[in-house]
């Protein structure tokens, strides 16, 4: 029997981690955990991804306590994608689990670990409306959208990732940050990386498309995708080496508000 009033809790800061399977989300939190702990901020990660088995980092709440993949798949009989929506459904519906464990946390900040699957982030609602709850249990949180940076290595593959980081930005409906993970692996781009991460003028790669004998089937369809992202202008990002957490703030004043949030949260 509770004997105090209820308190609401002050304001919590953290991040949302979202991006495709294998992106770098995990490496990320951990790598974040690293840098924010070295700075003196108190910093607890929460595992969403019900996949997750083995994490790089220790972990402060862990859904799989809740509910597992695996267990879904199995008795449900549902594939993996089927099960993940399962998953985040069932979560959606027990917040007050969640509620409970992120309430033994205090005055910390958050890195929420989530899975890697494009539909919960575009097209399904359990994700945006449990990160929506997360504000009305007074957390600020931002989404930190991880896309692997192999993908500036193909102006196609471009395209289709400012499409779902543009659908992922407008579902998802929180302060946001697209980051390039894994630039240590790219060797050479087609443009300069300044073109990619400032996302300002798509006709080069249009061009470039032009001169592909698939893609100039598709020159029409092309020219529509990069006018919808070029229009809503709202799609740029920060490119990142986890390896030393090192963002090129000169590439991208987004990185600098970026890390302002942070500090300041
Ligand atoms: N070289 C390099 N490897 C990275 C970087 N970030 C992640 N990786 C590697 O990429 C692989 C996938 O990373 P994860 O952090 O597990 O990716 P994830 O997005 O959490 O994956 P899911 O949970 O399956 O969606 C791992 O082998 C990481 O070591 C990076 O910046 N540089």
């Amino acid at each position: 029997m509770s004997t105090t009033a209820e308190v609401k809790p002050s304001l919590r800061f953290g991040q949302v981690v979202i991006g495709p399977p294998g992106s770098g989300k995990t490496t990320y939190c951990q790598g974040m955990r690293e840098f924010l702990s070295t700075m003196g901020r108190k910093v607890v990660v929460v595992n969403m991804d019900p996949a997750n088995e083995e994490m790089p980092y220790p972990c402060a709440v862990d859904v799989s306590e809740l509910i597992t993949l695996d267990e879904v798949m199995d008795s449900l009989k549902l594939g993996p994608n089927g099960g993940l929506l399962y998953c985040m459904q069932y979560l959606e519906a027990n917040l007050d689990w969640l509620e409970s464990k992120l309430k033994r946390h205090g005055d910390c900040y958050f890195l929420f670990d989530c899975p890697g699957q494009v539909e919960l982030y575009t097209h399904q609602s359990s994700v945006k409306n449990i990160f929506s709850q997360l504000g009305k249990w007074n957390f600020r949180v931002r989404s930190v959208h991880i896309v692997d940076s192999h993908y500036c290595a193909d102006p196609a593959k471009f395209i289709s990732v400012l499409c779902t980081s543009l659908s992922t930005m407008l579902h998802v409906e929180l302060p946001h940050v697209n980051v390039l993970s894994k630039m240590d692996l790219i060797e050479q781009y087609a443009f300069n990386l300044d073109f990619y991460t400032e996302v300002m003028d798509l006709t080069y790669l249009l061009d470039h498309l032009a001169t592909d004998p698939f893609f100039k089937k598709f020159q029409r369809l092309n020219e529509k995708l990069a006018e919808v992202i070029q229009d809503y202008s709202l799609v740029s990002f920060v490119p990142l080496n986890v390896q030393v957490l090192l963002f090129n703030f000169h590439f991208s004043s987004c990185g600098k508000e970026f890390l302002f949030y942070i500090s300041k949260g």
